[in-house]
């Protein structure tokens, strides 16, 4: 009966019925999300303050007077025939922001909080720094349902970085930061991860035509492996043999099959307007199967490395140091650390060998520099040799001016805010775009040029635009105690990838098109890859 509702309102005769039923949703919603929002600050912030009295709050303007869609209005273009139905966050952002202007309310929608979209770089202070010791980010609903009702059993109470809040998210990254945090704890899996670079490069040549110099796979799919076997090296301390695929695991490739799904459906019942809350679609059914299997999988793998834990009191692997401080926090961190570090560094490494290719210029100036770290290609990289690298970093940070890996991010205000000039209470979501802004001229100089420079000290004299800017508008792994925890693992993968691909390769891009992305939970390259490398 459920399900026929829902395949009405998917159907272009199922318009009328759709209106109706959004009308009533409606009716439901103003009632439910008034009180959701108070309930949310209840909820996961413990301390109780006095009422705001100060002059900027008094003097602000209402909350309500914050421009915005209203429910049927946003509604109304996620549905088949809406102005945004299938589009994504970016296309969203700058439909609204030019009806509304620099800040907007979205009021809560079929079981999410009311969320406010700011443009302004000043906001985005203001929220970071009034965040409290347990910034609440939310963002993925449907795995904490997934981890606290479907498997309790599993979890036992312990939700993962990604989804906890308040006290139990403090709680867990209390127990991760040391480890995770801790640059040596990372930097000790350096040749390992530098193994599965030059692996990746021999599988490359393998791959490669050399008339062409094209690819005659996938490069993403190659790119997602790379980094499949880079970060789950560390997240089980298990090599998963991912680039030989031919021989490797048909566990591990269920599990990286699982993760996409993961990535591709979550927008759709995370970020979007979902009926999930109130009824399981087909769809959602899917992406729990796909929950199921990184949850078996992954377990799977942990206990098979558990086997071989030496007895030392502190364990050598970050999987091991952190199963000595708590098993549960292991297992979770295990999969979180999986689930939020193949797409991510994968599409941070397609993007900067595009900017790179694009700019061949700069990519002979980074090449010097990879030339006088290893006069030999196949030396190993360092501790020593990696050390000194500004121009690789310059490029690496440049690109995700350019292309971040989110949108922007998300905070819901830990307390009484003002914010461009209104009030907003604690609470209340706030969404701080800030890739609109990192791709600006009033934030950034020469916005749409790729000037690694503009990040290198030494390059200062001789740099062409303003090496100063607001730091708000440039924050890709995020601010405070919130900040990704795999920002170490994630900058060393990509440092080590990038020498070994361009000191392999010159690599160019013949496509007639520039690099497409997608724009779900995060932003992917897709469509062509067209790269052609030349063996150096
Ligand atoms: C280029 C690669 C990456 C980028 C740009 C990136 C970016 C981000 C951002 C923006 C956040 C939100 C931070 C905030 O709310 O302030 C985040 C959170 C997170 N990231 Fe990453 N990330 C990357 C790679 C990784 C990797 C490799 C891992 C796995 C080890 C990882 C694990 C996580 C986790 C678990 C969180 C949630 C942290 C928490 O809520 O406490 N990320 N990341």
């Amino acid at each position: 009966m459920i399900t026929t509702k829902f395949a009405l309102l998917t159907s272009a005769s199922g318009q009328n019925v759709a209106k109706k039923a959004i009308n009533q949703l409606m009716v439901r919603q103003f009632t439910y999300s008034s009180t959701r929002c108070q309930q949310v600050a209840v909820q996961y912030f413990e301390t109780k303050e006095e009422a705001r009295t100060d002059a900027e709050w008094l003097n602000a303007k209402s909350y309500k007077e914050i421009p915005g869609p209203s429910i049927f209005e946003l509604l109304q273009t996620q549905f088949p025939g809406g102005a945004l139905y299938k589009t994504n966050i970016k296309e969203m952002e700058d439909y609204f922001r030019k009806r509304y202007g620099d800040i907007l309310r979205f009021k809560g929608t079929l079981g999410k909080i009311d969320t406010v979209f700011t443009f302004n770089p000043a906001d985005f202070e203001t929220v970071y720094r009034n965040e409290t010791i347990w910034p609440v980010r939310l963002g993925v609903d449907s795995l904490t349902y997934y981890r606290v009702n479907k498997r309790p059993e599993v979890f036992h109470g312990v939700t993962g970085l990604i989804t906890s809040q308040g006290r139990a998210w403090g709680d867990i990254r209390n127990k991760v930061n040391p480890v995770m945090m801790k640059v040596q704890n990372i930097r000790q899996n350096l040749s390992a991860i530098d193994g599965i670079a030059q692996e990746f490069i021999k599988r490359l040549d393998s791959l490669l035509d050399p008339r062409t110099g094209r690819l005659s796979n996938n490069f993403s799919e190659e790119i997602k492996m790379w980094a499949f076997e880079s970060v789950a090296f560390v997240a089980l301390n298990t090599r998963l043999g991912l680039m030989t695929r031919e021989k490797s695991d048909p566990m591990a490739l269920k599990l990286s099959d699982s993760l996409t799904t993961f990535l591709e459906k979550s927008y759709n019942y995370d970020v979007a307007p979902s009926f999930w809350k109130y009824f399981e679609t087909p769809g959602f059914k899917q992406l729990i199967k796909a929950y199921d299997s990184i949850t078996e999988i992954t377990t799977h793998y942990i206990e098979k490395a558990m086997e071989q834990f030496d007895q030392s009191a502190e364990g050598k692997s970050v999987l091991e140091k952190l199963y000595r401080i708590d098993k549960n926090v292991a297992v979770v961190m295990a999969m979180d650390m999986l689930m939020a570090g193949m797409d991510t560094t994968s599409s941070a490494l397609i993007s900067t060998l595009y900017f790179l290719s694009k700019n061949p210029e700069k990519q002979e100036e980074l090449r010097k520099e990879l030339i006088a770290l290893l006069p030999e290609p196949n030396m190993p990289l360092t501790e020593e040799n990696t050390k000194n690298m500004p121009y690789l970093r310059g490029c690496i940070k440049e690109t995700l001016r350019f292309r971040p890996i989110a949108n922007g991010n998300f905070r819901i205000a830990g307390r009484d805010l003002v914010l461009s000039g209104y009030r907003v209470p604690k609470g209340v979501g706030v969404y701080m775009a800030t890739m609109t802004l990192s791709n600006s001229d009033a934030y950034f100089e020469r916005s749409a040029e790729f000037l690694p420079e503009r990040w290198i000290k030494s390059a200062k004299a001789t740099c062409p635009v303003s090496q100063k800017h607001n730091p708000f508008v440039y924050l890709p792994f995020g601010f405070g105690p919130r900040t990704c925890i795999g920002k170490r693992l994630a900058e060393m993968e990509l440092e080590t990838i990038l020498v070994r691909i361009l000191r392999n390769y010159r690599v160019s891009w013949v496509g007639e098109k520039p690099l497409e992305y997608i724009n779900n939970l995060i932003l992917q390259p897709a469509g062509e890859m067209s790269f052609k490398f030349e063996k150096l």
